[in-house]
């Protein structure tokens, strides 16, 4: 699946200096943040009154729309796909599965993944000592 959002995202960024009359990746560059961010949340809602209503065929549908809409946020936020799959990756050594870090690091587990074992430890912050860090 990675690999399909990275070519969406590279398709996305070559589009983006297209004619925004032909193109709606480059419409949405040029209606800017706010467009996307609005485009990216009503997708959102979309999957989920799909989901609610348990249309799975819109669900999968939608759920496109979502990954495009999110791949132009990503661009225009200066993010690349990498970056995502990086801190996933950070997720699931912490936890084992790529979920949210807790806030607290009392909650995190005592002994970190076999892959964690060899490595320095991270140590994670809540949001406040986070922020101070940098
Ligand atoms: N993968 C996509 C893609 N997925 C979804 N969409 C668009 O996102 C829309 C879904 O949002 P909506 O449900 O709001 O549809 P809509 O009601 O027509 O949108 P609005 O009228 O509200 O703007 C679809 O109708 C598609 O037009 C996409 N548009 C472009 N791409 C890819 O992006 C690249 C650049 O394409 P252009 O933007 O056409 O240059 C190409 O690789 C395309 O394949």
């Amino acid at each position: 699946m990675s690999d399909s959002l990275e070519r969406l995202y590279l398709a996305v960024l070559a589009a983006r200096d297209l004619d925004p009359a032909t193109s709606r990746t480059a419409r949405l560059f040029q209606r800017g943040p706010s467009k996307m961010a609005k485009k990216l949340a009503e997708e959102a809602i979309e999957v989920v009154i799909d989901a609610v209503n348990g249309d799975s065929e819109a669900v999968i549908r939608e759920s496109a729309d979502l990954l495009y809409n999110l791949t132009v946020l990503w661009a225009s936020a200066g993010v690349r796909p990498e970056d995502v799959w990086r801190e996933m990756t950070r997720r699931e050594d912490m936890l084992g599965i790529a979920e949210k870090l807790p806030k607290t690091p009392a909650k995190l587990p005592k002994v970190a993944s076999p892959r964690m074992a060899s490595r320095r430890p991270i140590v994670a912050l809540d949001g406040r000592a986070a922020r101070k860090r940098h």
